[in-house]
């Protein structure tokens, strides 16, 4: 029973389904007042005793009855005796019998041994807290189906409870499926993933305030998922099977939940998190979600989430919401509902928008992303320059004190970020990946590049080249091809799968000058990757012969490393950003010692001349001794 045709259904009537098909019926049980903070009250609270419980100082001073004072004034003060007429007295003490006022201390003059002069009169209860002001007896003290804060434990306690009736939190089973999965951890083999949505989604419902239960990698197997989804329902309030949600050969989500109960529909009308399939399994709500991590997180949080809410009886919570503007036109799929991953650039006053990348197997792009944008199904896009709403991930001011580099790609750029966010909490560097041909969009705070490549592809004039690095650049392949990928010239040989620097970057420019004689065997091999360290995996994993990368690449994968020659990595930055607070904390991160540092502990650098200032084109090829040949 392979399906392949899904449904189309807009993601907010699959919710109505599902909160309808479902029956949440939340349980109450008791909980200590001091671990209580984050549940959700099942019934009103109502305080047993009086706090304070008697009539206590609210002041240092003395206690009188303020008759007394009826006609003081500073033409005629009063003299009281202590004992008769006074008690001194401390802020939250018992107010004594046949007192009923408080002086401040400052307002007494004391005279002689046990005699205080007043001057002014004070009406009864003056600075006297009474019994009951903060929380009398019976009086509630918050509601049901309040979310209990820290404030409220306060209260609780002095009120004199200390158990307090909640709602349980829903179990929500977690069925993470696929006979190719193995456990974090691990290192796959071909063929194998490391099984990770599992913890993605338990962390979520923890969030949400559920209980989440993994019950570990089931294998494609209806027989074992059937049972796996019979024991979650039989002990869980909601359960959640991942993947196989779709059309593949060994996708059993939709087949196992007919079989097991009611499907209420295969497919939302939304991209990414198409192939879901929400069913109810013995009362049970079951969502089937689909296994790439980001479809996986967003059709989590279009029906897991409300389930949550609607059991503790909450209303779905406004998202941040934030306005940026489009650097660039993003479209979308006419009847569907996209959601695309943002980064935010914050420059000139405004916050501008691009959109990540858009692969749903893309993990990184959650981990990056800045903000959601949803387009809505009637909506097929918008132009670079628009302004749209979307959902923050992050804080405008965490967006505002974030620099981005566009440019040329080097996994040192990932240690100056790191060091940049260390060096200057609140801050951080972020990384557009791609190739040194962005410069246009004007995307970033900073380019990276060779400078004198740079200058002769645009007026640098309106900022300032630092020198980052220097580094060895070459070929990399597997060792054992080392020996046979050179034909003449020293250009591998044209049979031979090879992946260039990406356009326009300083390495495929060094590589052109360095073979210009060869020009033409280097002609028409145009597979690139987007960075060193991709193309490097893909030489590891057999795609590609041989990459052309620098040696610090090679060195994760193994690979042999064939130096080529010595390219310096420059740093553009524009005035704009070197005004900026901003671009003189990167600055001196770049200028660090620690910077320097953590080039020389990799291989394949040269420090010499790293967060010098370069005033001139110095034109001529770069060398220097290598202790790491
Ligand atoms: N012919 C068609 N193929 C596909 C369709 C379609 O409509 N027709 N839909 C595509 C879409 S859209 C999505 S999304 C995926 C969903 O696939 P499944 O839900 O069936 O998931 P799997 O195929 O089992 O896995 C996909 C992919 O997800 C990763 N994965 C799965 N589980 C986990 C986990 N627990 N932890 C980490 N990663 C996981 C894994 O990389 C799988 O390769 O189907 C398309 N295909
Ligand atoms: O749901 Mo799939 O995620 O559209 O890529």
């Amino acid at each position: 029973m392979r399906k392949t045709r899904l449904d189309n259904v807009p993601i907010s009537e699959a919710r109505e389904r599902l909160l309808a098909a479902a029956s949440l019926v939340p349980d109450v049980e008791e909980v200590s007042v001091t671990r209580s903070t984050g549940w959700m009250t099942a019934e009103p609270v109502f305080a047993r005793f009086s706090m304070p419980a008697y009539p206590a100082a609210a002041m240092d001073g003395i206690a009188v009855k303020a008759v007394l004072t009826e006609r003081a004034s500073s033409e005629s003060p009063i003299l009281l005796m202590e004992g008769r007429d006074f008690d001194y007295i401390n802020t939250g003490d018992p107010l004594p019998a046949n007192r009923d006022a408080v002086i401040m201390i400052e307002h007494v003059r004391e005279r002689e041994e046990g005699l205080a002069e007043v001057r002014t009169a004070i009406p009864p209860w003056k600075h006297v807290r009474q019994a009951g002001e903060d929380v009398a007896a019976g009086e509630m003290i918050i509601p049901a189906r309040h979310r209990i804060r820290p404030v409220d434990i306060g209260a609780m306690l002095a009120g004199g409870r200390t158990q307090v009736k909640v709602l349980k939190k829903p179990r929500g089973a977690i069925i993470p499926t696929g006979s190719e999965m193995v456990t974090p951890g691990t290192l796959p083999k071909r063929g194998q993933i490391i099984e990770f949505n599992g913890a993605v989604f338990a962390s979520y419902l923890e969030e949400w305030g559920a209980e989440a239960v993994n019950r570990g990698i089931v294998p494609d197997d209806p027989e074992a998922i059937r049972q796996a989804v019979l024991d979650s329902v039989a002990d869980c309030d909601f359960v959640i099977l991942n993947a196989g949600s779709s059309a593949g050969t060994r996708d059993y989500t939709y087949q196992v939940l007919s079989e097991l109960g009611d499907v209420l529909l295969h497919g939302v009308a939304a991209r990414p998190g198409k192939p879901v399939v929400l069913a109810v399994v013995k009362g049970k709500p079951v969502l089937g979600l689909p296994g790439y991590p980001v479809s996986a997180y967003h059709s989590l949080d279009w029906f897991a989430r409300p389930l949550i809410q609607t059991w503790y009886g909450e209303r779905e919570g406004e998202g941040r919401r934030l306005t940026v503007r489009l650097s660039r036109s993003i479209s979308g799929k006419l009847g569907a509902e996209d959601f695309i991953r943002l980064g935010v650039i914050y420059k000139e006053g405004e916050f501008w928008a691009f959109p990540l990348q858009r692969g749903a197997g893309v993990t990184m792009s959650l981990v990056k992303a800045d903000a959601l944008l949803r387009i809505p199904s009637q909506e097929s896009g918008w132009e670079a320059g628009e302004r749209v709403e979307v959902e923050g991930l992050r804080s405008p001011s965490e967006i505002a004190r974030t620099l981005w580099l566009a440019g040329e790609d080097d996994p040192l750029l990932d240690r100056l970020a790191s060091l940049f966010q260390q060096q200057h909490p609140g801050w951080s560097l972020r990384r557009l990946s791609g190739n040194g041909d962005n410069r246009s969009g004007g995307d970033w705070h900073g380019l990276v590049g060779v400078a004198d490549r740079m200058r002769e592809t645009f007026d640098p004039a309106g900022g300032v080249f630092f020198r980052l690095v220097e580094r060895e650049w070459g070929w990399l392949t597997m060792p054992e091809n080392r020996g046979r990928i050179f034909g003449g010239k020293g250009i591998p040989k044209a049979d031979l799968g090879l992946i260039r620097p990406a356009a326009g970057s300083g390495l495929d420019d060094g590589l052109d000058r360095k073979y210009r004689e060869a020009e033409e065997l280097l002609e028409g091999r145009l597979r690139r990757e987007p960075t060193l360290l991709k193309a490097a995996a893909a030489v590891a994993s057999g795609t590609a012969d041989v990459a052309v990368g620098t040696r610090t690449a090679a060195h994760p994968f193994g690979l042999s490393f064939i130096p080529a020659g010595i390219l310096p990595l420059d740093l553009w930055l524009p005035n704009a950003t070197l005004k900026t607070e901003g671009g003189g904390r990167l600055l001196s991160t770049l200028r660090s010692r620690a910077f320097q540092q953590a080039a020389e502990e990799l291989p394949g650098y040269s420090t010499r001349s790293t967060g010098e200032k370069l005033e001139q084109s110095n034109e001529g090829v770069v060398s220097w001794d290598n202790q790491n040949q």
